[in-house]
C-alpha cells in the first residue's frame, strides 16, 4: 500500500503517475518486450504536462540516462526536443555534475593515485600531492588516463564522482536542487558504486527532494559492470517496485517458453492484440562418438567440431526448407555466443584464430569486443560498460564516404582526424572550405578505398600514417612506439618473450587481407546473419535460432547446469540464465535452440518440462 491506495491492482503507467505524485522513487521492472521505453517516455511526458511550468519557472530540469543511441533518438523525437529533458550517458551525467569541483576532484585523484600506486607501482607513482601543486582535472570520452596530467578514464569517473557525491552533502544538494527528476533506463547496466551512491546519499536529502525512476530487467543484464538487480534497496524501502507484464513482442508459445524459467515474472500478451501461436523447439545433437579411451577432453572436444559443423548445417538447410530466411540483413537470425565458429562463419576467422593463439578465450574480448588499440584503430571502440557505440574507427568514417554523408565525414574528422586535417585540438571546429582540401581529403579515401578492398592490413595502417589523415589515440601511438622496440634492446629476458610474442601478434595480424576487418565491421555492426549477444539487447527477429555449446566459454557460462537447475556458481548461473533470455526473447514468431554440445537426461528432462515431450527433437531426427 502507498497511502490509501492499493497499488498492485493498478497497471504499470498508473503506479507510477500515483508514486510520482507522492514523490516517491521506482524500480520499473519489465520483461522482454514490454515497451519499457515507451513507459520511461510516457512517464516523462507526464511529468511535464504535469509539472513543467513549475519545473521551468524554477529553471530544475528533469534528467533521463540512457546508454544507447536508438534510445536516445527516440526519446528526444517522441519529447519533441524538450528543452525540459536532459539526456545523457552516466558518465556526461556524473562528470557534469562533478567538474566545477575541482579542489575536491585534485583530493580524489591524488588519494586514488596513492591507492593504486599500492596496488600497480608499475603504472602508478606515489606522492602525487606533493610532487604536483594543483592539477585541473579533466575528462573526456575517448580520452585515456594520466593521473600525472590530471586525466580521467571512463572508469575514473564513475568512481570518483560516486566518492564525491558521498563525501559532499553540499555539492549533493546542488544536484538534487537542479534536478528533482533523475530517470534511468536499462538500470541494470549501471555500475553498482553509482546506484549505491544516488540512493544513499541523494535520495536522502530532504529539502529539496529527488525522485529517482530505474526501467529495466534483471534478466537482461548481460555486461558484467552492471548492478543487476534493485532488490537489496526496494527491501529496504528506498525503492517500490512496479512491475510491467505485457509482452508486445513475442507469440504465444515463446512467451510461455519464458514463462516457465522466469517465474517470478509472469508475461502475458495484450489482450487487444491478435497474436500468433508461434513455436519453441529444442534440438539435442546426441550423434558424437564417444571419448577414445586415454584421450584427453580437449583433444576429444576438438575432435567432434566436424560433427557438430554438420549438425548445424542440417539444422540450417532444415530451417531454410522450412521458410527461415538467413540472407543478409534477414529478418531471421542466428544468436550464438562469440566464439571461433562465429568468427569463421562471418568471415574473420583468421584474424580470430591469431588472437585465440595469444589470448586464448580472451580474443572475445580483444576482437569482437574491440578492445585491442589496433583493432579499435579500424573498427571503432565501443564502451565496455555500457556497449555504446562511439563510432571513432576509419571503418566509420568508410560509410560516411561511400553513403555520400558529408557532413558525418567533417564531423568524424573533426574529432578523430589529425592535426594536419582539422586543426590543432585546441580550437578545433573546421569545415572543408577550400576545394583544394576537400579535394585532397577525397583523393586519400579514395586511394584507401581500393586498399582496403585489395590489401593487407599493414598496408592501409601505414598508408594511413603517411598521410596523417587519422589521429592515432594516444594508447596506440604508445603501442605503436612499444611495437618498434627491437627485442635485442629489452634486457629483462621475460620481458624480452613477452614482447617478441607483441611483436608476432602485430606483424601477423598486419599480413591479413584488409578484408577480416571489413567483415569483422560488419559483424559488430549486427549486419551478419549471426549476432552475438551485445548486438541483441532491444533487438527483434521473425524467427531466431539460439545455438548453445557448453564446450565454449566454459568459465563463463554452462546451459547445461542452469537448464538442468544444478550450477553451483552463482555468477555463472546468472550469466547464463540472461543471456538465454535475452537471446530466446529476441524472437516474434519461432524459436528454435540448437544444442550442439550433448545435454544429460537431467537438463532434458527439464526442458521437457518446459517445452513438452513433442517440442524436442533428437539431430537424428533431421536428415
Ligand atoms: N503499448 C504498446 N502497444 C503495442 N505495441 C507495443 C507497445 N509497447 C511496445 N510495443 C511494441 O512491442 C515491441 C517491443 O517493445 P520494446 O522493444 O520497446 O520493448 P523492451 O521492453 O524495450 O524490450 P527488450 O527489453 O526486450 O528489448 C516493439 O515492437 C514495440 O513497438
Amino acid at each position: 500500500m502507498v497511502g490509501n491506495i492499493d497499488i498492485k491492482k493498478m497497471v504499470a503507467f498508473e503506479k507510477i503517475q500515483d508514486l510520482l505524485v507522492k514523490n516517491k522513487s521506482f524500480v520499473l521492472e519489465a520483461g522482454a518486450g514490454s515497451g519499457k521505453t515507451f513507459t520511461l517516455i510516457q512517464t516523462i511526458a507526464h511529468l511535464i504536462a504535469e509539472k513543467g511550468k513549475v519545473l521551468s519557472y524554477n529553471n530544475k530540469k528533469i534528467v533521463c540516462i540512457t546508454y544507447t543511441n536508438v534510445a536516445r533518438n527516440e526519446i528526444v523525437e517522441r519529447l519533441e526536443y524538450n528543452p525540459l529533458l536532459e539526456i545523457s550517458t552516466i558518465h556526461e551525467f556524473l562528470w557534469g555534475t562533478v567538474k566545477n569541483f575541482q579542489s575536491q576532484l585534485f583530493d580524489e585523484i591524488c588519494l586514488l593515485n596513492e591507492e593504486r600506486a599500492v596496488t600497480k607501482p608499475d603504472k602508478y607513482l606515489p606522492d602525487l600531492k606533493n610532487r604536483v601543486k594543483f592539477l585541473q582535472v579533466t575528462y573526456a570520452d575517448i580520452g585515456y588516463r594520466d593521473f600525472e596530467k590530471g586525466r580521467l578514464h571512463h572508469d575514473d569517473v564513475i568512481e570518483i564522482a560516486a566518492n564525491l557525491i558521498e563525501k559532499y552533502p553540499l555539492l549533493t544538494k546542488i544536484v538534487v536542487d537542479k534536478y528533482p527528476y533523475i530517470f534511468i533506463d536499462e538500470y541494470q547496466d549501471t555500475s553498482p558504486r553509482v546506484v549505491d551512491a544516488l540512493l544513499n546519499s541523494m535520495l536522502f536529502i530532504d529539502n529539496p527532494k529527488i525522485c529517482f525512476g530505474f526501467f529495466g530487467d534483471s534478466f537482461q543484464k548481460i555486461y558484467d559492470g552492471g548492478v543487476g538487480t534493485m532488490a537489496s534497496y526496494i527491501d529496504e524501502n528506498k525503492l517500490f517496485l512496479v512491475e510491467k507484464s505485457e509482452n508486445y513482442r513475442s507469440s504465444a508459445a515463446i512467451v510461455k517458453f519464458l514463462n516457465k524459467f522466469r517465474t517470478s515474472l509472469q508475461q502475458v500478451l495484450p489482450s487487444e492484440r491478435n497474436r500468433i501461436s508461434g513455436s519453441v523447439s529444442f534440438i539435442n545433437c546426441d550423434n558424437y562418438p564417444p571419448i577414445v579411451k586415454g584421450q584427453n577432453k580437449t583433444d576429444y572436444e576438438k575432435s567432434l567440431q566436424p560433427y557438430k559443423d554438420a549438425n548445424y548445417d542440417k539444422i540450417i538447410s532444415s530451417l531454410e526448407s522450412q521458410g527461415w530466411n538467413f540472407g543478409k540483413n534477414s529478418e531471421d537470425k542466428i544468436l550464438i555466443i562469440a566464439n571461433s565458429r562465429v568468427a569463421e562463419r562471418s568471415g574473420f576467422g583468421k584474424l580470430y584464430k591469431i588472437a585465440s593463439s595469444k589470448y586464448g578465450e580472451g580474443a572475445t574480448e580483444q576482437i569482437i569486443k574491440r578492445e585491442h588499440v589496433l583493432i579499435k584503430f579500424f573498427t571503432g571502440s565501443v564502451d565496455r560498460q555500457s556497449g555504446v557505440e562511439r563510432g571513432d574507427g576509419l571503418e566509420h568514417l568508410i560509410e560516411y564516404y561511400t553513403s555520400g554523408d558529408y557532413n558525418g565525414i567533417v564531423s568524424f574528422l573533426n574529432s578523430n582526424g589529425s592535426e594536419i586535417i582539422s586543426g590543432p585540438k585546441a580550437n578545433r571546429y573546421f569545415k572543408l572550405v577550400k576545394h583544394e582540401d576537400k579535394q585532397r581529403i577525397f583523393d586519400t579515401i579514395d586511394k584507401l578505398q581500393s586498399l582496403r578492398l585489395g590489401s593487407n592490413i599493414g598496408s592501409v595502417l601505414d598508408y594511413l600514417i603517411e598521410n596523417n589523415l587519422l589521429a592515432l589515440a594516444e594508447p596506440f601511438a604508445r603501442y605503436l612506439e612499444k611495437i618498434a622496440v627491437l627485442p635485442a634492446d629489452i634486457p629483462d629476458p621475460d620481458e624480452r618473450i613477452r614482447h617478441e610474442d607483441n611483436i608476432k601478434f602485430y606483424t601477423s595480424v598486419r599480413e591479413l587481407p584488409y578484408n577480416e576487418i571489413i567483415e569483422l565491421f560488419k559483424f559488430v555492426k549486427n549486419e551478419t546473419v549471426f549476432s552475438t549477444k551485445h548486438g541483441t539487447k532491444g533487438d527483434q527477429f521473425r524467427n531466431v535460432l539460439v545455438i548453445i555449446d557448453d564446450t565454449s566459454w566454459k568459465s563463463m557460462y554452462n546451459f547445461q547446469n542452469f537448464i538442468g537447475g544444478s550450477e553451483s556458481i552463482e555468477e555463472r548461473f546468472l550469466r547464463t540464465r540472461n543471456l538465454f533470455y535475452v537471446c530466446s526473447s529476441r524472437a516474434k514468431e519461432n524459436l528454435v535452440i540448437l544444442s550442439l554440445s550433448e545435454m544429460g537426461e537431467h537438463a532434458l528432462t527439464n526442458v521437457q518440462s518446459w517445452l513438452g515431450k513433442s517440442n524436442i527433437f533428437s539431430i537424428s531426427h533431421f536428415r
